[in-house]
């Protein structure tokens, strides 16, 4: 069941949809019987949410994308709309389902040369999908600026034409679409920025590929929704303790920055963490304990104090980073942690102060994970895209990695679950799983809102979730929070929002 639901989030290659639709096809439905009922999805969409538009471009391109457009464009016709369709390459010289569509249709066809944005009440974008193959450039480049600059709507099929399905890049220059119809399931581009902004909203259409498909394939690209995750997720047992909801720990930096620990302890206790208790330098402890209720306080001047309370294994995640301060402290603190059998988010400075030496975090977090006996990540990784360059500057820089591509291989590498944030945060693990995010508003660009993700990440920690998930959850329940609160949030405002997350959660379906 939970499995079934979470190939619902799939988000698919071009190879595996290539096999999705291979193995439809030869399960006896027709390649243009595809075509003709993506045709179908596209042109609903068109009526429903343009009702209104009478005049009608179709820009067909070489391929099955435009061979798509051609099918649009007839159906469209037969509903009464006032349709030109605009060819990148003459009809007769498509081939295969394409060309089927072409001959199918008996609107006005012109070439492209001839297509002027500015005559129409809606374009249909049936020019590159998931065969772009390189940038585009010339005469189509200039076209596609042209109708960028003009004010009339444009619907995409499959993908806005120049958007890497694989990565969300812009090849060349790329149609920003107000909407978008895709085919039985996402691709990451759709997720990935700048694909994502170029989508606009997305629509999935079941063309009828198979769903079954999917067991053969085995995706492990996922969109983050609960279905990955909630039957993972660690809620409160009615005869539960306290204490089978894990003690997290957060680390605090000292007397002049103690806000963002602050921010991560609150976040973790409300996000369901048993106990959560702040190791504080000696200097910082009044502050601290000038601000904190529910969270508990102790004093942790230096490895030795924390060595001693790292004693009780009811200690079972940490925090370390937030305003923690970047240095020699800080590295020997996460390494005692791991080294502990601790579960450890580590976050801002601490990612930080592993700039010199990553393969010293990678080492304790590959021994710490090892020591488990159950292969299970012990590293949880936060950065934004500049912590993250510090970690893996050979990753980060790259040619042709898409963000999906770079959090993968820094999880393999990590031997960490990695969360690469951003507007469009992806998580992946070191067997490869990945989920994208698309929950959050960009009010969460704040001061401490990522103080706020990593303890939330810790509380499911705490609770027992394995990394993958755990991660995955926060960053969708930190992005719901955001949502829930709407304009003018401050990380503040994010852990008070928790409790109507977790009441969505329960009374939602995937
Ligand atoms: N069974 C299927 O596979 C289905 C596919 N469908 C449609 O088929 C599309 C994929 O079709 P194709 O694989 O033919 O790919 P496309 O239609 O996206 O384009 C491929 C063609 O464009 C050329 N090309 C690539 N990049 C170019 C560039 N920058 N400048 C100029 N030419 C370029 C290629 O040489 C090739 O001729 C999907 O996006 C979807 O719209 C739908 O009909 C649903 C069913
Ligand atoms: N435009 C945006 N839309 C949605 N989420 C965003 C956006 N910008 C940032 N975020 C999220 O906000 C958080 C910011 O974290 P971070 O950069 O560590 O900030 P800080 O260090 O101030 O806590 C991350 O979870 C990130 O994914
Ligand atoms: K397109």
């Amino acid at each position: 069941m939970a499995q079934n639901q979470a190939m619902d989030a799939a988000l698919l290659t071009l190879a595996e949809m290539g096999e999705a639709d291979r193995l439809t096809i030869a399960a006896g439905t027709p390649g243009i019987v595809l075509m003709e009922r993506a045709a179908e999805a596209i042109a609903e969409t068109v009526l429903a949410r343009y009702p209104g538009a009478e005049r009608v471009a179709c820009l067909a391109g070489p391929g099955n994308n435009g061979g798509d457009a051609y099918a649009a464009a007839a159906i469209l016709l037969r509903a009464g709309r006032e349709v030109r369709l605009f060819h990148l390459v003459p009809p007769e010289k498509l081939q295969g389902d394409a060309a089927n569509a072409a001959a199918a249709y008996d609107g006005p066809a012109e070439p492209l040369a001839a297509f002027d944005a500015q005559s129409f009440d809606l374009v249909i974008d049936g020019l590159f999908g998931a065969g772009l193959a390189r940038p585009l450039e010339g005469e189509v480049a200039e076209l596609v600026e042209r109708l960028n600059a003009a004010a009339t709507p444009v619907v995409a099929i499959d993908l806005p034409s120049g958007i890497s399905g694989a990565s969300g890049a812009v090849l060349g220059t790329a149609v920003e679409a107000e909407a978008t119809v895709t085919f039985f399931r996402r691709k990451p581009g759709h997720l990935l920025e700048p694909g994502r902004s170029h989508c606009g909203a997305v629509a999935v259409s079941d063309i009828g590929v198979l769903s079954t498909a999917l067991e053969t394939i085995a995706p492990k690209c996922f969109e983050n929704r609960p279905a990955l995750w909630r039957h993972r997720l660690a809620v409160p047992s009615d005869a539960g303790h306290k204490y089978d909801r894990g003690h997290a720990v957060v680390f605090s930096g000292p007397a002049s920055r103690t806000g963002a620990a602050r921010l991560a302890a609150t976040a973790a206790l409300r996000a369901g963490a048993g106990l959560v208790t702040m190791f504080s330098p000696a200097g910082a402890v009044l502050v601290n304990a000038a601000h904190l209720t529910a969270v508990m306080l102790k004093r942790c001047e230096d490895t030795d104090e924390l060595a001693s309370h790292l004693g009780d294994t009811r200690l079972n995640a940490f925090v370390l980073g937030p305003g923690f301060g970047a240095g020699e402290t800080a590295r020997a603190y996460a390494e005692a942690v791991l080294a502990a059998g601790g579960r450890l988010v580590l976050d801002a400075d601490g990612i930080s102060s592993f700039k010199d030496d990553p393969e010293a975090l990678f080492a304790a977090a590959r021994a710490a994970s090892e020591a488990r006996g159950d292969s299970e990540p012990a590293l949880v990784l936060t950065p934004h895209s500049g912590e993250f360059k510090r970690l893996f500057p050979d990753i980060a820089s790259a040619e042709g990695l898409s963000k999906l591509d770079q959090a993968r291989l820094a999880a393999e590498r990590a031997c960490a679950v990695v969360v690469l944030k951003g507007r469009d945060t992806v998580i992946a693990a070191p067997d490869g799983r990945a989920a994208i995010n698309a929950t959050g508003t960009p009010w969460l660009a704040t001061a401490g809102s990522g103080d706020v993700l990593s303890g939330i990440v810790a509380a499911q920690l705490a609770q027992g979730t394995p990394s993958f998930e755990a991660a995955a959850a926060a960053v969708w329940m930190h992005g719901k929070a955001a949502e829930a609160f709407g304009a003018g949030l401050i990380a503040e405002d994010l852990p008070g929002m928790l409790p109507k997350v977790f009441a969505g959660l329960e009374a939602t379906g995937p």
